[in-house]
């Protein structure tokens, strides 16, 4: 497997608050990345670096071997990175269907408000998307009656609508009822997978990452404690006692 994103010596403080202070992670190619980590230790910190929507004050960040530091966001997904954020950002007002056509219409460079639900071509390949995910059954719903999981998925529909080769997600199980949790993470793997998409995604949730990722990041005050397979880094005495919050068992 080859590196797709490298960030080297990654820095940034806001007044006092290391919220990067020096992070060096490769991504692989094809992987799943789980970022764990107690709040405030840098992780939605280090997703806005590396889709342009904070600019590193130290270190780099590469691409598929291209520098990308401090790009615009819009340059960044054009190039193939995409993101979804904590709270979706959905069109609330409109259809799941016009939410994917216009996502679409964005990709293909169509702008009026209007033109990309007429489009034929628009409207098949936003239900095609749909389908994937399968959200056929809530096409016709407005976004902001949709259930927590519904609407992740949505919005996550949107970011894969780019055609991204990387993907970044911050919390997508968060707020999905915990009966929901598992399929969702299930439908959002098999489609990532299926189109081939690289993801990064922050989660609390120690059974979704012990699941669904290759590897885990371990953030803490800024940096990188731990990384590795779920299988080694979820049982590190020291991730348990810092990061997780539990006592690491008696061997
Ligand atoms: N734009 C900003 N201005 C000032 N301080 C910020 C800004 N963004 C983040 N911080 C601070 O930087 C630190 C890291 O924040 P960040 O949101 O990256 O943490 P996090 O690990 O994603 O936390 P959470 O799990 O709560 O989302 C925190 O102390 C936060 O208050």
């Amino acid at each position: 497997m080859s590196v797709l994103l490298e960030a080297r010596g990654l820095r940034l403080a806001f007044g006092g608050v290391k919220a990067a202070d020096g992070i060096d992670l490769a991504v692989m190619r094809g992987e799943f990345l789980a970022i764990i980590g107690p709040n405030g230790a840098g992780k939605t910190t280090f997703i806005n670096m590396t889709t342009g929507y904070l600019r590193p004050q130290g270190g780099s960040i590469h691409y598929d071997g291209e520098e990308i530091t401090g790009l615009a966001p819009r340059a960044i997904v054009k190039r193939g990175i995409g993101r979804s954020f904590q709270l979706p950002q959905l069109f609330t007002e409109h259809t799941v269907l016009q939410n994917a056509a216009l996502a679409i219409a964005a990709r293909r460079g169509v702008w009026q408000p209007f033109a990309p639900l007429l489009s034929v071509g628009v409207i098949d390949e936003a239900r095609e998307l749909l389908s994937r995910f399968g959200l056929d059954g809530i096409r016709e719903s407005r976004a902001d009656t949709l259930n927590e999981g519904a609407r992740k998925l949505a919005d996550i529909a949107m970011a894969v609508a780019l055609r991204p080769r990387l993907l970044l997600m911050d919390e997508p199980t968060s707020g999905v009822a915990a009966s929901e949790k598992m399929a969702v993470v299930e439908t959002l793997a098999r489609v990532l997978r299926e189109a081939e998409v690289t993801a990064v995604f922050v989660e609390h949730d120690m059974d979704v990452v012990e699941r669904f990722s290759d590897r885990v990041a371990v953030w803490s005050q800024g940096r990188i404690l731990a990384l590795g397979p779920p299988g080694e880094v979820l049982r590190d005495p020291e991730v348990l006692r810092e990061v997780i919050g539990v006592a690491a068992p008696h061997a």
